[in-house]
């Protein structure tokens, strides 16, 4: 469902600021510094997981001046809701992974389920190794078993929310800031 315009601005006016761009740019910078330390001679395959890890990546990746190929795939629970369901694979890898370095980048851990079957598909594809990058790791103790990440952009508080490539009601991925819902 399209929210009208209203309601769409309503949300972002009622929610509350967790962490700032300034704060956004700042954890991406940190990334940025321990994935070059650990990857700028793995040759890897970055994956963008679509939609939420788009602006991620987009920040991201002109931070790792290394050499590196840029990839994506699809994967989906949440779709407009604010609790996850089953995974959909919208699209799969396309290339090759076997014997390669893989990293795969997104917005959010939550619960780890998407992150798990990411990992468990790229390690059935044969890949040498992943390495997984989430701009926020959400605190709580509700997540899937042995899903971590290895690089962590912010802890942010149990709460549902947007920005950064995540949405609302397919709304407000189009931010650099992190914000809360009201309420939620
Ligand atoms: O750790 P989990 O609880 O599995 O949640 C994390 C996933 O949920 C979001 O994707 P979503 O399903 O909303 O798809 P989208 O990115 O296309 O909106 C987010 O981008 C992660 O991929
Ligand atoms: O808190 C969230 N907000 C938006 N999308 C999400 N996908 C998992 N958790 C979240």
């Amino acid at each position: 469902m399209t929210l009208e315009l209203p309601e769409a601005q309503t949300i972002i006016d009622n929610s509350d600021c967790l962490h700032s761009e300034a704060e956004v740019l700042a954890a991406l910078d940190r990334m940025a510094v321990e994935m070059t330390a650990d990857l700028q001679y793995a040759n890897p395959i970055v994956y963008t997981v679509m939609n939420g890890g788009l602006i991620v990546s987009g920040h991201l990746l002109p931070r790792l001046r290394f050499p590196l190929e840029v990839s994506y795939m699809h994967a989906t629970r949440y779709r407009k809701e604010t609790s996850g369901g089953v995974l959909d694979w919208k699209v799969k890898p396309q290339e090759s992974m076997k014997g390669r370095v893989v990293v795969i980048v997104d917005d959010i851990l939550d619960e780890g389920h998407t992150l798990a079957a990411i990992l468990e598909y790229c390690r059935e594809q044969g890949a040498k190794e992943v390495r997984v990058a989430v701009l926020i790791d959400k605190k709580h103790d509700r997540k899937a078993v042995g899903v971590t990440a290895d690089y962590v952009g912010l802890q942010v508080e149990d709460r549902f929310l947007f920005g950064c490539g995540m949405d609302y009601q397919g709304y407000w991925r189009n931010t650099l800031a992190i914000y809360a819902v009201h309420g939620m």
